[in-house]
C-alpha cells in the first residue's frame, strides 16, 4: 500500500523543550522519522515522506511547505487506497501496521492520544482530512457526511504519537529502534518514584 508520511522537520517537537533544544529535538524527530519508515517497510508498505523541508532519509521525499491538511490532502483522492502515518509514532511496529493496513473500511483511523488522528487509511476519494485539535472528531464527521464507512482501529502502539514528555515515557517502557537509543545517548531515564512514572534527563 502507498503510505504518506508527512513529516514537519523545521521547528519539530516544541512540546518537548523543557528536555531538548532545537537542534536536538530535530535529531530525535529524525530517529522517529526513521523508525516509523522501517516499520512500514516491513510491513510491506512503499512510503513517501512528505516533508516541510528536505530531510535525508531512505524514502522518496517530497517536499512541501504548505500546511499540514493540505500536503496530504493532495496525496487522497485517487481511487487506490493511500494510508497517511505519522513520523512521531516511536512505536510502530509491522505487526501494528501490518493490522491498520488489512483492516477492512472506507476509512480506518487510529485515534491518538488527547484526540488527533494518528493514522488513517483511505479507501474512497470522497474523503479528506482536516488535522490539529480533536481531529479524530472531525474525521468521523467528514466521513459519516460523506456516507462512508469510518472504522476505529484501537492500537497501543500506533495511538501513542510522541507530543509531551509523558510520551517519552511510554518511549522508554516499550521503544526498541533508534528512537529509543537516542533518548538513552541523550541522557533521558525512567524515575520511579511513589507516583507516575517520569521521564528525567541527566545533562553530561
Ligand atoms: N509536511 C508537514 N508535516 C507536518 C507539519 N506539521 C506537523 N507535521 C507532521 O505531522 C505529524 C504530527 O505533528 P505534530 O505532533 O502536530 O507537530 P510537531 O511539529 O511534530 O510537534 P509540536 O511542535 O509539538 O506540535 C508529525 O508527523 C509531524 O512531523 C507540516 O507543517 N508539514
Ligand atoms: C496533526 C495533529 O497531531 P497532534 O497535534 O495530535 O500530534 C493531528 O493528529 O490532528
Amino acid at each position: 500500500m502507498r503510505v504518506v508520511v508527512p513529516f514537519g522537520g523545521r521547528s519539530p517537537k516544541t512540546r518537548l523543550a523543557s528536555f531538548f533544544d532545537a537542534d536536538e529535538r530535530r535529531d530525535f524527530a529524525i530517529s522517529m522519522l526513521r523508525d516509523v519508515l522501517d516499520a512500514i517497510v516491513d510491513a510491506g508498505g512503499d512510503p513517501t515522506v512528505v516533508a516541510d523541508a528536505p530531510v535525508e532519509v531512505e524514502a522518496p521525499v517530497t517536499v512541501d511547505d504548505r500546511p499540514l491538511s493540505a500536503v496530504v490532502e493532495d496525496e487522497l483522492g485517487s481511487d487506490d487506497p493511500v494510508a497517511v502515518v505519522m513520523a512521531d509514532l516511536a512505536l510502530a511496529t509491522p505487526a501494528a501496521l501490518t493490522r491498520l493496513f488489512e483492516t477492512d473500511g472506507d476509512v480506518v483511523a487510529v485515534p491518538g492520544l488527547g484526540g488527533g488522528t494518528n493514522a488513517l487509511v483511505v479507501r474512497q476519494p470522497e474523503f479528506s482530512v482536516d488535522y490539529h485539535g480533536a481531529s479524530i472528531l472531525d474525521h468521523r464527521r467528514i466521513a459519516r457526511d460523506a456516507g462512508l464507512s469510518f472504522v476505529e482501529l484501537d492500537s497501543m502502539r500506533l495511538a501513542i504519537d510522541v507530543d509531551e514528555p509523558t510520551d517519552i515515557v511510554e518511549v522508554l517502557l516499550h521503544g526498541a529502534g533508534r528512537s529509543r537509543a537516542w533518548l538513552s545517548d541523550a541522557g533521558v531515564t525512567l524515575e520511579c518514584g511513589s507516583g507516575r512514572v517520569e521521564a528525567v534527563r541527566r545533562r553530561r
